[in-house]
């Protein structure tokens, strides 16, 4: 259990330290300061043994396990325990009439359980803080977009609602909603304050909503004053707990936070809150409605999860082909823990005739950005990466996710929260989805058995020998 932190004091400090001289604002100009943090960190290599048998059946899991059945998504959501389950409509949301159309264009036919408990709170008059979980997939994107838009008035032609996201793709994704959402509210304009967006000295912001990431909203709202923070009326954190955690982008996220006014609708989502996190954010978000899940309600059961052991990288590299070889049904994301080996593995998987894409921090946006439509738009159906897309990123077409390394906190111990939104990636919405972990060392298997602990789920073992482990995967 982590140590109690007296947060009050602790954001006291921080105020104090905090410059407010904005020409003295030391920016993280580090050139990946919309990653996580842990990002970078290395990997040793080391020994065990994967056998054909378990190659075998890896194929067998994969073909059979992942064929898609449409009713299923319907019976999960009349179950009151999935996070598919409403009883209510969109219509007794009592939403715009433009929006509503807008989330039937996007096939929505009711909300999921996160929309139906938040929207009525965020939509409320007077506005009321809410910080909430749910698990990935499950649909807070939607639930904060159209909480965004409902609360925008378009006649103002200034910033009134600001979103920020911990990574540039996440936050051109989550505008990417708004936008699809909004498309018979033409009136609403949405500007990304990303990498790559530059905003004049003195020019301003005339659009309503921004979305983007801590460091350029900083400089946009601070050194730039393209917009002023202090006429922002909603503020949404996606991932809010990397957001404030002190590893993740707590400093920019506090010197935004501190310039917004005392009436600002704060609303915080994620899919993982740690207790610590948790308690700052009820510290920074006054008198807040709090959405949470008991531990064993944060891993889907629509994933399963499974591990496979490996005698070294190069048997890691043949589980990959072996999976690759397979998902002919859908895409795989393939998590590494370095730029470096996400960069040996593609290189590898190309020399060996594979059509894979690698998409790390190290990238220019474009390449980021244009990387990740091929992947969507399924031209590549294998996608290397580190924690940079661990979070967020919604491709409904992947299938499987593999863990080439399990994640790791910077003191090198099972990073359990960052596990659940990389495996969060496949069985978005109620989908199956398959998560596979290779092992190649006696500390890997640690790892994998402190995450399988901390969610109380298992990760089975691939065994060819094992008729009943196979008849279970595949029902
Ligand atoms: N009410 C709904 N009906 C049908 N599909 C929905 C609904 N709400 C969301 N979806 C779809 O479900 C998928 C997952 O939603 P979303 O990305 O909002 O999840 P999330 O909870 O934000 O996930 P993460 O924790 O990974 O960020 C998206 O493709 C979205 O379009």
């Amino acid at each position: 259990m982590a140590a109690k932190v007296d947060w009050a004091k602790y954001i006291e400090e921080q105020e104090k330290t905090l410059i407010n001289d904005v020409s003295d604002l030391k920016l993280n100009k580090k050139k990946d300061s919309d990653n996580t943090p842990n990002e970078e960190t290395n990997t040793e290599e080391s020994t065990e043994h994967f056998s054909p048998a378990e190659a075998s059946l890896l194929q067998k899991i994969i073909r059979k396990g992942l064929v898609e059945n449409k009713n299923n998504i319907e019976i999960q959501r009349q179950d009151p325990n999935s996070p598919l389950y409403s009883v209510k409509t969109f219509e007794a949301l009592h939403l715009k009439p433009n929006l509503l159309k807008g989330i039937y264009e996007m096939g929505f036919n009711a909300p999921s359980k996160i929309q139906e408990t938040a929207l009525p709170t965020l939509l409320a008059n007077p506005p009321q803080n809410l910080i909430a979980q749910s698990q990935s997939g499950t649909g807070k994107t939607a639930a904060f977009v159209l909480a965004m838009l409902s609360r925008v008035n378009p006649e103002l032609h200034y910033p009134q609602v600001l979103c920020l996201s911990p990574t540039y793709e996440l936050a051109i994704q989550t505008g990417e909603v708004a936008a699809h959402m909004s498309k018979f509210c033409p009136e609403i304009e949405i500007k990304f304050a990303v990498r790559g967006e530059e905003m004049p000295r003195g020019a301003k912001v005339n659009e309503h909503i921004i979305i983007g990431t801590p460091g350029k909203v900083l400089d946009w709202g601070t050194k730039y004053n393209s917009f002023d923070l202090s006429k922002i009326n909603v503020f949404v954190l996606d991932e809010a707990d990397v957001m404030i955690a002190q590893q993740g982008h707590q400093d920019q996220c506090i010197r935004i936070h501190k310039r917004l006014n005392e009436k600002c609708q704060m609303m915080f989502f994620s899919a993982t809150y740690d207790q610590e996190v948790i308690e700052f954010a009820e510290v920074i978000v006054p008198n807040p409605l709090i959405v949470r899940l008991k531990r064993e309600e944060e891993s889907l059961d629509n994933i399963e999860q499974y591990y496979v052991k490996c005698a070294n990288k190069q048997d890691k590299y043949n589980a990959v082909t072996n999976i690759y070889g397979t998902v002919g049904v859908g895409q795989a994301i393939i998590f590494c823990h370095t730029r470096r080996t996400a960069s040996w593995l593609a290189e590898k998987m190309t020399k060996d005739g594979h059509a894979v894409a690698v998409l790390t921090g190290d990238l220019t946006v474009e390449q980021r950005i244009a990387v990740l439509d091929r992947f969507r738009n399924g031209q590549e159906k294998v996608l290397i990466t580190t924690n940079v897309l661990s979070r967020g990123i919604d491709v409904e077409q992947v299938t499987i996710v593999v863990n080439f390394d399990l994640p790791l906190d910077v003191n090198g111990r099972a990073d359990c929260e960052t596990y659940l939104h990389r495996i969060g990636r496949t069985g978005r919405f109620g989908k199956r989805g398959i998560a596979i972990n290779l092992i190649d060392s006696p500390e890997a298997m640690t790892i994998c058995q402190t995450i399988e602990k901390h969610f109380n789920r298992k990760i089975k073992f691939l065994n060819a020998e094992d008729s009943d482990e196979i008849e279970k995967i595949g029902a």
